[in-house]
Parts: C-alpha cells; structure tokens; sequence
C-alpha cells in the first residue's frame, strides 16, 4: 500500500538523492564521479596534441615552455590539481602553488574547453608540456589562445621583475646611472581625496591597456601628468607610487645636468619602454631659464615626439609647486594629459593621516582641529605626518602638537590653498570637468566647493576677529608658494 504511494516514493526518490550527494561531497568521491565523467565524455570527442619541449632540437631553451609554465602556475584551476608544489614567492609571507610533473590541468578559452598535461620528455631529462584541444574547437582557438597565453605571461614577467631607478649623469659614454628602485610608497599609502585616487588608479589601469587604441589614433602610446601643489603634499611619494603599480623603472631626469637640447634628446633615447620619466620642480627650471635647454627642445621631450620607439609605453611625469608662472603653451593637452592638484590639508587628509599614522579614526580632540582647519589654517601632510611619526606612541600628544603646530606655522596657509583653488586652471580644464579625455584634467578640486566656502567664511570670521592675523597669513602663502 505504502509502496503504491506517489507522494512516498517521491520522497523515497529525494532522500535517496540527498544521501548520495551528501556522502559524494562528504568523502570526495564526487572528485572520482567527476573524473570518470571527464573520460566518459573524452570518448566522444577527437583530441589533437600539441607539445611544448622545455628545449628545442639544438638543446637551448624553448621560451614559449616559461611562458606556458607561468601561465599554468597563475590559472585558478591549479588548486584543483590531484598534485601541487608550494612554494615561497617573491613578497615576504607569499606561497605560490606550481604545478608538479605528470598533472593535467583544465583550462577554459572562448568557450572550449582545453587540457594541459605535464610531463616529462621523450628523453626523460628534460621536461615538456603537452595542449589537448578538441579537434572541433582547433580551428577556432589554436591561434588566439596562443596569443592570450602570450599576453598573460608577458603580464606576469613584468609584475615580476626588479624595478630599477635610474638617474642622469655627465659621464662621456653612458646617459643613466641605475640603481634598484625600491620606494615603499604605493597607492594606498598616499592620502588623496578617495574619489580622485580611484580616478587616477583606473586612468593608469585604463593606459595600460590601452595600446591597441592609441595606435588606432596615430597617437604615440604615452601619458603625461602634472603633479602641482605645495611642498611636502606628496608629489614625489606619488610618483613613486605611480611606478609601483605601475610596475615601471623610473627615469629621474635632472634638467640641471642637461647641457642642450641635443643632449635631451639623447638621454630619451636611452629610455627604455615600461618606464615613467620624471622632471622633479619644472616650474623652477623655466623660471631660472639658466640651462642651455630651448622651449622647444623641452616641448619636443614632453611630446615624445623624437618617434615612437622612445616615447612608447612611458608615463611622463612633471611636477610643480605651482603652474601659475608657467607658459600655458607648456601645459596645453596632449602635452600633459591629466592634472592632479596636490593641496595642503583639510580637515579630511588630517583624519586620514590620523587613521595611517596613528591608527586612531575618531578622537575627542578632532572637533578643536576641524576648527583650526576652518578657520584657514593648514599644514603640509609631510609636516603633519612627521609630527605624528615623532609621537605615535601617544595619538593624544600627536594630535595636541598638530593643534600647537597649526596655531603656530599654519596659520593662513589653508586661506592661500583657498585662493588658488577657486582661481581658474589652465585653459585645458572645462567647466564641469574633473576629468576630460584627451588632454583632461582632474583636479580633486570640484570636489571641495562647499568645504573651502566654508574655509571661506572662517577665514573672513578670522580676518574681521583677528586683523593682526593678516599679515601671518601673507608670510604662510609667501613661504608656500616659495
Ligand atoms: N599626501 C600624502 N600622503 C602620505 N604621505 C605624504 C603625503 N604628502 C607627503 N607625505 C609624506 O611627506 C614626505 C614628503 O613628501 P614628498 O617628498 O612626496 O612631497 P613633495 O610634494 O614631493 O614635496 P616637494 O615639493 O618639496 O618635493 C614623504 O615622506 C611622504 O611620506
Ligand atoms: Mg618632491
């Protein structure tokens, strides 16, 4: 009768079901089911191999074998091989997993589904990889799929290597003097508006992987920025954090050490690509117009427009206190692609550096600094920063002489932040726009209106309480701008 039940057996039918999947995934015999189905459906499908010798037939070493191994040890399905070797990478604390001999890896490419099996050679001293693909899908992926392997590895050998700074010198036979590369600074250690970071973050992630379009334009595969703001808002420290994820060598070029335009051109030449060439405090070299360099001869470096081969794949770099004194001519879009604004700080860039330097995200004292800050007061991350290095033992006595320290040296430097950032930028900047393509500009400024209208009014409120300030407020804004 029981048995005769529809709604019994289909409950029967269930928990048989459930129990065998539970006891499949519980003991790993869903690995062995998966295997054995893997071999069923190979039996209705034509495989081609292609192998991979470690070596070619003169015995020298086949570079497509590193490039495939890189590849393989970087795909995620490595964790699913029956047999891996961990081994230490490169960062400290790093294990990475790379495949051991006589493994078969799957990996998906344009919908097919193809095999990697490793092994050792016909001579069994060296070793080879070996490509399964279905015969159906050859036609359509052979090619590509070799390319992609290409361009992951080649991805992959840059991520690795040695970053190398390298600087000019006034020796007769070589232009660039390198040295390991090796600044901490990275992204995420450099305190920016959020917004603008992840704008500038995606701009590079955007440039690198821009070559096909570039060429598309005729246009010579490089970008160029202008870091501009005070002393000690971290410039420099993001040049260095532009290199790091960027994974380019750095080309400090010092202009001091250029004798004439000639000598420019040569020192770019000997660039090699993958690299951000940097020209620390420009406004000061076009302002002492003491070099044998020419506008031109500086506007052709900024170009790159020697030809493609040394401009190619490069960041160029150009840093300033301040643009205002500069030629516009040398700030025109296509010749600095982006601008970033580096100002002193807000009340904002303050709690960040309070949460990286003294790990503290809200404290009792904050509301008397976001009152100094409001009333125009300002100092340089790098004076704030020091100040908190000096007593991070104690956040309360960091932030205590950050408040000293504002009411003392930064009295109306924040006014002077002010006053440039509501002037206009240069003529490549358009109303509205953070960010225009090409030539854009992205300025964190946008952004701040309603907290500098704010600063506005403190520093009025400051000006009509305090009128002795106004002259502590000039000398700040002179010694910045100096
Ligand atoms: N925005 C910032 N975020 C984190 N640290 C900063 C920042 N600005 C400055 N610093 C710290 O201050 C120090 C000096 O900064 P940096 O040399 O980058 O400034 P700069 O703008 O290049 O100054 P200068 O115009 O004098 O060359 C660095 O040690 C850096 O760590
Ligand atoms: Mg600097």
């Amino acid at each position: 009768m029981i048995l005769s039940n529809p709604f019994f057996l289909v409950l029967v039918t269930v928990c048989i079901f459930v129990a065998i999947r539970v006891a499949l995934y519980k003991t790993g015999l869903v690995f062995l089911v998966k295997k054995w189905w893997r071999r069923f459906e190979d039996c209705f499908h034509v495989y081609q191999s292609f192998k991979v010798p470690e070596l070619n037939e003169s015995m020298q070493e086949n570079h497509l074998y590193g490039k495939v191994t890189d590849y393989l040890n970087s795909l995620t399905s490595i964790e699913e091989s029956d047999f891996t070797n961990l081994v230490t990478g490169k960062k400290p604390n790093e294990i990475v997993l790379k495949l051991d001999r006589n493994q078969t890896i799957e990996d998906d490419f344009l919908g097919a589904k193809v095999l990697w099996e490793t092994g050792a050679s016909t001579d069994s001293t060296s070793r080879s990889l070996v490509l399964k693909i279905r015969k159906a899908d050859k036609r359509r992926i052979l090619r590509p799929y070799l390319q992609h392997i290409h361009v992951v590895a080649d991805e992959l050998e840059q991520k690795k290597r040695d970053l190398r700074l390298f600087m000019n010198v006034e020796a007769p036979n070589r232009a660039w003097r390198a040295v390991p590369f090796t600044h901490p600074s990275t992204l995420e250690t450099i305190t920016m508006e959020a917004d603008l970071k992840s704008k500038v973050k995606s701009d590079l992630e955007s440039f690198l992987k821009a070559r096909q379009y570039y060429h598309r334009l005729g246009r010579v595969w490089k970008r160029s920025f202008l870091l501009y703001g005070p002393s000690g808002t971290g410039k420099s420290s993001f040049v260095a954090a532009m290199a790091n994820f960027l994974n380019y060598d750095v080309y400090d070029l010092d202009l001091s050490r250029v004798k004439d335009d000639s000598q420019l051109k040569t020192l770019l030449l000997q660039t090699t690509t993958k690299s951000v060439i940097v020209i620390e405090d420009l406004d000061r070299y076009l302002a002492e117009k003491s070099t044998g360099l020419s506008f031109s001869g500086i506007s052709n470096f900024m170009d790159g427009l020697l030809n493609s081969c040394c401009a190619e794949e490069r960041v160029m770099v150009f840093t300033m206190n301040s643009k205002d004194h500069v030629d516009p001519a040398f700030l025109r879009p296509g010749r600095i692609d982006v601008h970033i604004h580096f100002p002193l700080c807000d009340f904002g860039a303050f709690k960040n550096l309070a949460t990286s330097y003294l790990g503290v995200k809200e404290h009792k004292l904050f509301s008397q600094v976001e009152e100094i800050f409001l009333n125009g007061s300002s100092l340089s991350p790098a004076e704030i920063g020091e100040l908190m290095i000096a007593n991070r033992n104690s956040p309360s006595r960091a932030i205590k002489s950050v408040i000293t320290a504002l009411q003392t040296d930064g009295d109306g430097r924040g006014i002077g932040m002010f006053g440039r950032r509501v002037g206009f930028d240069v003529g490549s900047r358009k109303s509205g726009d953070e960010m225009v393509e090409p030539g854009g500009v992205f300025c964190g400024e946008g952004a701040h209106t309603v907290r500098d209208f704010r600063k506005l009014y403190g520093f009025l409120r400051m000006k009509s309480n305090r009128s002795s300030h106004s002259q502590s407020f000039d000398a700040g804004s002179a010694n910045r701008d100096g």
